[in-house]
């Protein structure tokens, strides 16, 4: 019998969100401008100390309060930042949960000292690494566990495996199943919290860290420490495998480059951490509008580092963001900037599932291919290297390292710029999708406010539906701008292919030697299969994508539609499914009682009818209005053809049922119904067949 898989339980939660404020250094010049109140509250004095009384009473003071989940003053350790908002949260990585820490802040405000900390005040790593280890330690004798460890580090908009003495460039990639990776990062089994510390001390070794006039040991790079712990039940049938995640990410500094006075290669690298964390605060913003607005595209696809931390954000972890600050006064206004992201991201929500079991034969058949043609791509990379290296150590030849040292930048360069037009292509297509669902949605509002307004129906709900519309056409204008930057960057993505190119073509028309063209046209080969390679994969990862989608939109049009686990496992098997992780066969008393419950909420709510003939009692049980009795679960399942009833039509229909009836329901029952509808749309698109 075909199978599939249940969804987990999803638990909405928001970003957590800290602030620490370093104590001021000793030969820091300065003022102590930071208070902290009642462990929650931060207060940014005003740095100018002339302000005279009249400013101050006239509000003209730059003096500043924000609210957060916590805040920690100068004196506090990192353990007592671990304890109050970490420690509660790292238990559910060995439970199959995604957990990311990430500290924020500009250069020199103690990001690095709070996540690695010292000897004598160990960070958050390491702090959590030991919980993590602890908890193992106790579920060992029933559970079997396997911890891998990976770091890496964005610099410069390159990932390098800081677990390889000499990494290469690392690429990313969109996997369906476990959302973004790094192809080729190293992950090490590891047994002890000991040995990932001095995996960490050595990757941090590796780091890129530069003198800044602002901090001597400023990191350039972005790090990312990942845990990974997959737990076995060991005397459970079916074997569930629970795989938890913990992400612990440093940040650079978010300084500006001229006030580090920086050039030339550092200037660069501020321009590339600026990037990244621009993306990362553009992506924060867009979150923040998100829970307000609905529909408002997030920009993830603008840096690495957003697409790394894409799950972080706004997926399936719980997160927790360390904003740190400085309490001199010259840092007013990292200071006040750096508050008010934080303040922003609270606004961030996250939707926690355990990654429960292995992945069904369909998708795992997607990702073999894929896997198949990733090795192809590592190996079209090795024979060029082979290739290269027989060129450079044979004498006579050796007129042509220069050109070799030129062709690898240039080849480098190419891999990029695919690289780039792939992500902006699908950073496109990700746009277009969500504004056809913000059009529809705009359609559907236009039908029904003109329908309401034609039978002069309640003046408040067309209001409220005007106000929805005005919201939507907001975000189509904010993605169509969005859309019109992508196109540009797609047009200066082409323009330096085609320069790329003219480069290459020129070289080849000038250069005589024979070895070096047979390379150079190598070279091109296999270059272009690769880019095609990394085409195909990204269709295939769309096509996973997709699939995942439909099955996201079908538990959610079931659950939408009022079935429980135990009707939604009744019409699977009457389809011949079976869905892996339901497996009950509800229980006589079972039934009655759900069958009592649903009596009674019959009379206080109305939900759709469930539609099912089978199961007797069950489905008369079912409150069927006659707006729902257009809803035929059993026929759209079983046939491709049918479509799910647009749920603001099922507005429309309920409103209007209940004024002709003279039903009591109110009209904030009404927006309460209207609002749900509207999670039925965001969550599937009701143009969508199966
Ligand atoms: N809580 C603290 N207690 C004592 N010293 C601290 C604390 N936080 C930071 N420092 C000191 O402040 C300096 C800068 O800290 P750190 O290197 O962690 O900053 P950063 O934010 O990581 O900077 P960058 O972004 O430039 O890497 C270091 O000398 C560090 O020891």
């Amino acid at each position: 019998m075909p199978s599939i898989r249940a969804p987990g339980a999803k638990k909405s939660t928001t970003l957590t969100v800290a602030v620490k404020c370093r104590p001021l250094r000793e030969r820091e010049r300065g003022r102590d401008i930071v208070r902290v109140i009642e462990s929650k509250e931060v207060l940014i004095l005003d740095p100018d100390l002339s302000k005279d009384y009249l400013d101050r009473i006239q509000n003209r003071t730059k003096e500043k309060q924000y609210c957060f989940d916590h805040a920690f003053g100068p004196e506090s350790t990192n353990l007592e930042v671990y304890t109050k908002s970490i420690s509660s949260i790292i238990p559910g990585v060995v439970q199959g949960l995604n957990v990311t820490v990430f500290a924020y802040g500009s250069t020199g405000s103690g990001k690095t000292y709070t996540m690695v900390g010292t000897k004598d005040d160990p960070g958050l790593m390491v702090l959590s690494l030991h919980t993590v280890f602890d908890l193992i330690k106790k579920d060992k004798r029933s559970d079997e566990f396997e911890v891998t460890c990976s770091y890496l580090e964005v610099y410069n908009e390159v990932i390098y495996d800081l677990l390889e003495k000499s990494s290469g460039h690392l690429e990313l990639r969109e996997d369906p199943e476990q959302g973004i990776t790094v192809a080729g990062l190293r992950c090490i089994k590891v047994r002890s919290a000991d040995k990932i510390l001095e995996l960490l001390n050595m990757g941090n070794s590796r780091r890129k860290t530069e003198s800044t006039e602002v901090n001597a040991t400023s990191s350039r790079s972005h790090a990312v420490l990942e845990i990974s712990v997959k737990r076995k039940q060991k005397n459970k049938y079916p074997n569930q495998v629970l795989h938890g995640k913990l992400a612990l990410v440093d940040l650079a500094g978010s300084e500006r480059a001229n006030e580090t006075n920086n050039a030339g290669q550092k200037l660069r690298d501020g321009a590339n951490i600026n990037r990244s964390l621009l993306a990362l605060a553009n992506c924060i913003n867009a979150l923040g509008k998100q829970q307000k607005k609905g529909l408002a595209y997030v920009p993830y696809r603008n840096s690495k580092l957003t697409r790394i931390l894409k799950d972080g954000l706004s997926g399936n972890s719980q997160t927790v963001m360390i904003a740190t600050i400085s309490p001199a006064d010259i840092q007013y206004h990292h200071t006040v900037n750096t508050l008010k992201y934080a303040d922003r991201a609270k606004e961030i929500k996250t939707h926690v599932q355990k990654n429960i079991g292995a992945v069904d034969t369909h998708v795992s058949d997607y990702q073999r291919m894929i896997d198949s043609l990733q090795t192809e791509v590592c190996l079209l990379k090795k024979k060029l290297a082979e290739k290269e290296s027989q060129l450079s150590s044979k004498p006579a030849e050796k007129a042509a390292d220069d050109e070799l040292s030129w062709l690898n930048i240039v080849s480098h360069e190419i891999s990029e710029n695919v690289q780039e037009r792939i992500n902006l292509q699908k950073a496109m297509s990700e746009l277009e999708e969500t504004n056809l669902n913000n059009r529809s949605e705009l359609q559907r509002l236009d039908d029904i406010i003109a329908r309401h307004q034609a039978i002069e129906m309640d003046g408040a709900t067309v209001e409220d539906l005007i106000a929805r519309r005005l919201v939507i056409l907001d975000n189509i204008r904010d993605n169509d701008e969005a859309g019109i930057n992508y196109q540009k960057e797609i047009e200066a993505n082409e323009k330096q292919r085609c320069q790329l190119q003219g480069m290459i073509d020129e070289a080849v028309s000038r250069n005589g030697n024979k070895t070096y063209l047979q390379i150079l046209s190598q070279y091109r080969l296999l270059g272009m299969a690769n880019s095609e390679l990394q085409l195909e994969m990204a269709m295939r990862d769309q096509v996973i994508q997709n699939q995942r989608e439909s099955l996201k939109n079908l538990w959610n049009l079931l659950m939408g539609l009022g079935l429980d686990e135990k009707q939604i496992l009744h019409l699977a098997a009457k389809q011949g499914l079976t869905i892996e992780g339901w497996t009950t066969t509800p229980s006589l008393g079972l039934l009655e009682k759900q069958s009592s419950n649903l009596s009674s909420s019959r009379s206080t709510s109305v939900g759709p009818s469930s539609g099912i003939e089978e199961g007797n009692q069950n489905s008369c049980d079912f409150p069927c209005p006659d707006s729902y009795s257009r809803v035929k679960p059993n026929t759209w399942f079983g046939s491709p053809e049918k479509h799910f009833q647009d749920p603001y039509e099922s507005y429309l229909d309920m409103t209007s049922h209940a004024s002709h009836n003279g039903s009591c329901m109110s009209s904030s029952s009404v927006v309460g119904d209207l609002a749900s509808s509207r999670r039925i749309i965001e969550a599937a698109p009701f143009t969508k067949k199966f």
